[in-house]
């Protein structure tokens, strides 16, 4: 008989007395393995081999599972704490016994809601008790992740964990099951009756080639059939970066919170990226290493000439009667020029003098979620480009309550609840304060933006009469919180991690 080359070579890899995998007969005959499920079907189908198919379950654990392993569960660190305290005798405040666990952040509530359940001891306004008898060492779950944190993709029934701790570890998300389909190929007494009586190799064709086309061979050579249940190369289809969900569902969140969008250019005149924010034209940020000047054209056409006559004025005299200005040289060329913007604050001061859609009156809510260039040194946090939060509040009688409320608001839709707030400087706003956020895993307090009250000194010569509270946040930075990656890297540019790009979740 007359068999396509795969087929024969996974007949002649195939036994009688004992059924062999897929992966195996690929690995004898060096087909792929698609190529060989593919040939045992077709020799199925002729009665030629037989085929036995089973589900394998393997288990590993989760990021946070191997955490655990290597650091202990987070209630067998509260309950070693506890004991040290003393909390075996009398029972002892809570706040202590965190302090001294080490727990942080979202652990401290995993460590708190298993304590009990697991009989650790009790909580109870505030204080904590341990049972002086309660064994860590006999801990079922975390012997198992012990266990396992040894073993990677191991098949679920050679793991030696029963099936009720493996539950519970599931449940409480530290472990991954996967489940693959595993086919093994034994010969059939046709099969070995015809391998002996000799089988010969027929020419098959795989795939359509535009030789074959163009010399009309096709029409006489044989085609091997499709097998649409051959196992494939997995493909990843794109999808929409977490950087650029995250971005639309920033802007959906303020849209929710009464903002309008500001749109404008990447480029624009240094006038409009720091003349109109008060930043002197001697500031260090406005040197030629800190921005990246534009070639061509190297300046702008076309200033508001009345606008330019009072950023000046604020600029030499400053605002008010008892004003103060910088007393430095102002250059209205030198404010012409065009850089790529180091900062969306841009938009917020062509916005403000009107520039854009005339007039605003308050109150009034804009924000921009857009891409900003600085020439920074490139490390874990920091990029050549970023993705800022822009917004401002125009408003009467605006205090530094309503600039922490909204941020306190905005925050929370991303389930951060803990933003910390630093007295800053800027030179257009009065006072300023720098936001920080912590870590999800590294528990340290990340940078996350800068925000203040906008002084008269810029608010004037834009013609603003009212009180303006203004931000520029890291969405990149906001990501690290929500997500807890640790290089920007990671989600950014060549050297990104691929796996976390298709498996992180960005939940609306
Ligand atoms: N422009 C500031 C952010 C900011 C905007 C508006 C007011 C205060 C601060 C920055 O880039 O860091």
């Amino acid at each position: 008989m007359q068999l396509p080359e795969s087929q024969v070579a996974v007949l002649e890899a195939a036994s009688a007395d004992e059924a062999t995998s897929v992966d195996a007969l690929a690995r004898t005959t060096d087909l792929p393995p698609e190529t060989v499920t593919g040939a045992a079907f077709e020799l199925a189908e002729e009665g030629l081999v037989a085929i036995e198919e089973r589900v394998d379950e393997t288990i590993s654990l989760t990021d946070e599972g191997t955490t655990y392993a290597d650091e202990g569960l987070p209630e067998v660190r509260l309950y070693e704490a506890a004991l040290e305290a003393g909390a075996d005798d009398d029972p002892v405040s809570m706040g202590q016994v965190i302090g001294a666990s080490g727990l942080e952040g979202p652990q401290v509530d995993i460590a708190l809601s298993n304590y009990a359940r697991k009989g650790y001891g009790s909580i109870d306004s505030g204080e904590i008790t341990a049972d002086p008898d309660a064994d860590p060492g006999a801990d079922a779950e975390a012997n198992a992740l012990e266990t396992l944190s040894d073993t990677d993709d191991a098949p679920v029934d050679t793991v030696d964990v029963d099936a009720e701790t493996l539950e519970q570890l599931d449940r409480r998300g530290l472990l991954e099951r996967t489940e693959s389909t595993v086919r093994e190929v034994t010969l059939s007494e046709l099969g070995v009756t015809e391998l002996m009586a000799g089988i010969e190799t027929a020419e098959t064709i795989g795939q359509v080639t535009p030789d074959l086309l163009t010399s009309g061979e096709w029409e006489d050579v044989e085609f091997a059939e499709y097998n649409v249940e051959a196992d494939a190369e997995r493909v990843e289809g794109g999808r929409v970066h977490i950087l650029r969900q995250t971005a639309e569902r920033v802007k959906d969140v303020l849209v929710g919170m009464g903002f309008q969008e500001m749109e404008g250019p990447h480029v624009d005149a240094d006038f409009w990226i720091n003349d109109c924010l008060f930043m002197p034209q001697d500031h260090p940020a406005r040197t030629h290493w800190d921005r990246f000047a534009l070639e061509h054209p190297t300046h702008i056409d076309d200033l508001p000439d009345d606008l330019v006559e009072r950023v000046e004025r604020a600029h030499r005299e400053g605002v008010g009667d008892d004003g103060e200005g910088y007393r430095s040289p102002w250059d209205e060329e030198f404010a012409r020029a065009l850089a790529l913007r180091g900062h969306t604050t841009s938009l917020s001061a062509r916005y403000l003098a009107g520039h854009e859609i005339g007039e605003i009156e308050p109150p009034a809510r804009y924000f921009s979620v857009e891409k900003v260039y600085r020439n920074d040194t490139l490390d874990p946090t920091h990029l050549l480009e970023f993705f800022q939060i822009e917004g401002w509040v125009m408003a009467e009688d605006l205090s530094v309550r309503d600039l922490m409320g909204t941020f306190e608001e905005f925050y929370a839709q991303f389930g951060i609840t803990d933003i910390e707030f630093k007295p800053h400087y800027n030179p257009y706003t009065e006072p300023s304060f720098e936001l920080f956020g912590t870590h999800p895993t590294t528990g340290e307090l990340v940078e996350i933006g800068n925000s203040g009250i906008f002084r008269e000194e810029m608010l004037e010569p834009l013609g603003v009469e009212c009180d303006v509270m203004a931000w520029g946040l890291a969405l990149e930075r906001l990501l690290m919180l929500m997500y807890g990656f640790e290089d920007i890297r990671d989600i950014h540019g060549t050297l990104c991690d691929l796996e976390l790009l298709r498996e992180t979740e960005v939940t609306y």
